[in-house]
């Protein structure tokens, strides 16, 4: 603790007028005698109450001022006031004792003031000490007030922190809470839809279980149906196999060998030419007959009667001829191996019944084929027969095979050679085969053989009349269930123009085409003669078509002949070949149908 000062400092500034109190005292007492000195130094130390009581009862002479004596300045101005309001005697110069007794009086006043001051310096310490007290106290609490208020502040500093701090949290919490609440709502909606879920759920459980009844209901149905279905369907391939042996048989009636007639209509700028004299007698006989010949003298029958399977007229359609012709197609997919072909002069209507016009309802006999080939597909399916359909196309001239597949200039050797050692089947080496899985991959191979065929005409000129063209259509089934399978051939060829020699200047093609349809006829007279011998190897066409022509085969072959005049003695030779084709009955065709190992 600091050491408390004596005086407190508003004290000290009062001293000196104490200090000139004594000096006005000193003054005073130098001017007087030893005794006077004793007095004064005794009544100076005698009580204030004394003196006062001294200075009642015997009143201080009234002293006057003198110039040699200076008055005390330092006297207090109340001494001064109250000198002012008593009016003092004069007291004489000379009057030493007035003058002290004077002076013991003002003495005694000073020394009363100076005990009433000593009292009230007391008075002023004991209240100085108090006041002291009272500010070390206050300072005491100031400093713990201050103390507290620095704690308050730094508690207050932390708590604006942790309230800051707080507020982000409250805000964090916030937003977690819209977030809670939206979940709540989200919450809410989903466990509202759950409960329709759940209620269609129910319902649809309810569904279900009557479903399930059903399904056991109609699984019962099904494999009672499934026996009926069996049954059926075992019924249906004896029906299927008996009716294939039936159409088959019918077939074999007709004749393995079966022949068409078809005479192709006047194109337009074909109007005005001279038609020779045609009638149809009956669905398979015509009678043709020369005009010039009409009202010449010669002698002999002037009509030539001829008898065919068929007669297609020129108004006969291709729907018509396929009609007739799609038995053989159906032949082919029974296992059969088939040989379509059209015979006749050059411009007399092969390429048309074979391939057709643009448009579908002229489409041929080949795209016709292809299209009941695979109409008939998903039938034998559900049969349980998987059928592979390829297709290979090729042109005979000069007795050169060509492959239409292959659009390189320079076509690889192609060869006629057995696939077995029985001879029964054939095959050309070289030759481009390909699968095809719909009538439009069929179709698109076709256009391309035909496009190859024409490039090869325009460089050699006219030569698509003037060759065989073949397409081959190979089936491979396969019954899986049955463990049965059949390969069969179906050879749609359009000959190369039969016209004779006499009428044509390109002796060496002539000669050819000659020699190949010559080798054909001879073929089929030997097969019609049942000769042991039969010279399929002569030519190319006829080695090419042998598994087709053989015993093994059904051979289907359409005669087209036109109307003009000019053209009779050309028709007169086609007619009078396939005449020779028609009376040759090949023996019984065999199916290719073979039994196999799994
Ligand atoms: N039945 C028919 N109806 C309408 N037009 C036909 C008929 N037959 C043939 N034609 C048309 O006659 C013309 C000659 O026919 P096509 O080309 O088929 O004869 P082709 O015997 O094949 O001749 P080539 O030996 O020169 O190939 C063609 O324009 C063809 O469209």
């Amino acid at each position: 603790m600091s050491r408390i000062p004596k005086y407190p400092p508003a004290l000290k500034e009062n001293r000196p007028a104490l200090s000139n109190t004594r000096n006005a005292t000193r003054t005073l007492v130098t001017g007087l005698s030893e005794a006077d000195k004793k007095t004064l130094i005794l009544n100076h130390t005698r009580p204030a109450r004394n003196a006062t009581v001294a200075a009642a009862s015997v009143p201080a002479p009234r002293m006057k001022r003198s110039a040699t004596v200076p008055a005390p300045s330092a006297v207090p101005n109340k001494v001064a006031k109250i000198e002012k309001k008593v009016v003092a005697p004069r007291i004489p110069p000379y009057d030493f004792k007035a003058r002290f007794n004077d002076l013991s009086e003002k003495h005694k006043v000073i020394k009363n003031e100076l005990c009433e001051l000593k009292d009230k310096l007391v008075e002023v310490s004991d209240e100085y000490e108090k006041v002291k007290e009272a500010v070390d106290s206050s300072i005491a609490e100031r400093d713990m007030w201050k103390e507290k208020v620095t704690n308050t502040m730094k508690e207050l500093r932390q708590k604006s922190m942790e309230y800051e701090s707080l507020k982000i949290d409250l805000e964090f919490k916030n937003k977690e809470n819209e977030e809670l609440q939206s979940k709540a709502k989200l919450l809410e909606t989903m466990t509202s839809s759950l409960t329709l879920k759940t209620l269609e759920l129910d319902r649809l459980k309810m569904e279900h279980d009557k479903l399930q009844m059903e399904y056991k209901g109609a699984l019962e149905l099904i494999t009672t149906s499934k026996t009926d279905s069996d049954a059926m369907q075992n019924i249906l391939n004896t029906m299927y196999t008996d009716q294939r042996i039936l159409r088959n048989t019918v077939q074999d009636l007709k004749g393995n060998i079966r022949v068409y007639c078809r005479v192709r209509p006047p194109l337009d700028f074909e109007a005005s030419k001279p038609l020779y004299n045609l009638n149809v007698l009956d669905a398979c006989s015509i009678e043709v007959e020369k005009i010039e010949l009409l009202n010449s003298a010669r002698k002999g029958k002037p009509q030539h009667t001829f008898t065919f399977d068929g007669i297609f007229t020129p108004h006969s359609t291709q729907e018509d001829v396929f009609s007739e012709v799609s038995q053989m197609v159906q032949s082919a997919l029974d296992g059969y191996n088939v040989c379509i072909f059209a015979y006749g002069q050059t411009g007399s209507g092969k390429t048309y019944t074979m391939e057709g016009g643009s448009g579908e309802d002229n489409y041929g006999i080949i795209p016709r084929a292809i299209n009941m080939i695979f109409t008939c597909i998903g039938d034998l399916k559900r049969m349980g027969w998987d059928l592979t359909i390829k297709a290979s196309f090729l042109e005979i001239y000069n007795e050169v095979i060509y492959d239409l597949l292959n659009s390189c200039k320079d076509q690889l050797n192609h060869e006629i050679k057995m696939v077995n050692s029985k001879g029964t089947d054939l095959y050309v080496s070289n030759l481009k085969e390909e699968e095809v899985k719909s009538s439009h991959d069929f179709i698109r191979l076709l256009l391309f053989a035909q496009r190859n065929r024409q490039t090869a005409a325009t460089i050699n000129n006219e030569r698509s009349s003037r060759s065989h063209s073949v397409a081959q259509i190979k089936i491979t089934a396969i019954n899986e269930k049955r463990k049965e399978k059949f390969t069969s051939n179906l050879n749609l060829v359009d000959l190369a123009g039969s016209e004779s020699g006499k009428t044509t200047q390109r002796m060496d093609e002539t000669k050819h085409i000659n020699r190949s349809l010559s080798e054909l006829s001879k073929v089929i007279l030997s097969l019609q003669n049942n000769q042991s011998h039969i010279p399929y190897r002569n030519s190319k066409l006829t080695h090419l078509l042998m598994p087709s022509l053989g015993g093994n085969s059904k051979t289907l072959m359409l005669v087209n002949i036109n109307q003009f005049d000019e053209c009779f003695g050309e028709t007169l030779n086609s007619l009078r070949f396939a005449t020779k084709v028609n009376s040759c009955r090949t023996v019984k065709a065999k199916k290719n149908l073979t039994q196999y190992d799994m």
